[in-house]
């Protein structure tokens, strides 16, 4: 069988202050008419995807975008064609998104979407629009037990949705303890989904929401662990290669400035932090040297959000 062609497809995630998104309903004539999906359409020949996303919200919907940022880059084969699908987050535009074209149009959210059927290639991106913007990370071995919970506990307050510990030197009994405690504020109260770095029998002894893959691991293992959520550490471009090909839900990839943590570590800087996630899958969280307010930055050079140890 021929090698069918490459299409080249700007999506857009109109993404509401409340995080509700819009999906469309592809019109008759189309393939696939009937089925949902994100506005967007080919990047014609000369265009920039950003020019191909504004022509298309433009013919779709009638709105102008504000402000667009490069997300997660798709490759997904249909009977007819090969799509390469280069998600953009809109969180900002001019005018109220109408039908152009007689699509229906449904504001939804990621974890309770009411139309069906969904295009296939867009059912991981679901997945990917459940995970908030900020990744916090503990560090009790810095700070000691008792500041590191208080810290967890008003960072929940504050609208943290999902935290890492990492704990790599606490010992054994300790860090089940800590764990227990910190898994229990998360349920109480708030519903954060809590990840354990590197320890994958307690992660499931203790019914964590899931795992954050060490860079080691995530070069070792053979498959996924089965877990509900499941994060891995990337440096560099064969870390993130194996994240995808492991089927890991997002990463981190990091340093991206100088850290405490790994002093002298080479930092990637913002440039080759934005050419190593170039046509990335995966929601991908800068991590390193961090404050709350890069997350602007962060976001234009293509993360998905900012992992933090210090700052939340
Ligand atoms: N717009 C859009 N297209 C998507 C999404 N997901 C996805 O797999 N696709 C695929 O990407 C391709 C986009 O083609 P399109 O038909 O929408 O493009 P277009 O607006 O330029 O249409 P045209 O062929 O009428 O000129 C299709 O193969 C479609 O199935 C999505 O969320 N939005």
């Amino acid at each position: 069988m021929p090698d069918l062609p490459l299409v080249e497809v700007v999506v857009a995630i109109l993404i509401r202050p409340d995080s509700s998104f819009l999906l469309t309903c592809r019109p008759t004539g189309k393939p696939y008419s009937g089925y949902w999906e994100f506005p967007g359409g080919k990047i014609e020949t000369g265009e920039s995807p950003v020019q191909a996303l504004a022509r298309e919200l433009n013919e779709e919907l009638g709105i102008t975008p504000d402000q667009a940022t490069p997300w997660l880059t798709r490759l997904f084969s249909y009977p007819h064609a090969t799509v390469q699908l280069r998600f953009y987050r809109v969180t900002s535009w001019q005018g109220e998104p109408a039908p152009r074209e007689q699509q229906q149009l449904a504001w939804q959210t990621a974890d309770n979407v009411t139309v069906s059927p969904l295009l296939p290639a867009n059912i991981p991106i679901l997945r990917s629009l459940m995970l908030p913007s900020i990744y916090a990370i503990t560090c009790a071995a810095e700070t000691g037990v008792e500041a590191s919970l208080l810290s967890i506990r008003q960072a929940f307050q504050s609208g943290i949705k999902l935290l890492q510990i990492r704990e790599k030197a606490m010992p054994p009994d300790q860090l089940e303890c800590y764990v227990q405690t910190v898994l229990q504020l998360a349920r109480n109260n708030h519903q954060v989904t809590v990840l354990l770095n590197g320890n994958i029998a307690l992660a499931q002894t203790v019914q964590a929401d899931g795992i954050h893959l060490t860079s080691t691991q995530l070069l070792s293992l053979t498959a996924r662990p089965t877990v509900n959520w499941c994060g891995a550490s990337c440096h560099n471009a064969e870390e993130l290669k194996r994240a995808e090909q492991l089927g890991v839900d997002f990463v981190t990839l990091s340093p991206v400035y100088p850290t405490l943590s790994h002093p002298g570590a080479p930092s990637l800087g913002w440039d080759k932090f934005s050419v190593l996630l170039r046509d990335y899958p995966l929601p991908v969280y800068a991590l390193g040297g961090l404050q709350p307010t890069d997350l602007a930055i962060a976001q234009e050079h293509g993360a998905h959000g900012i992992a933090m140890m210090r700052g939340i």
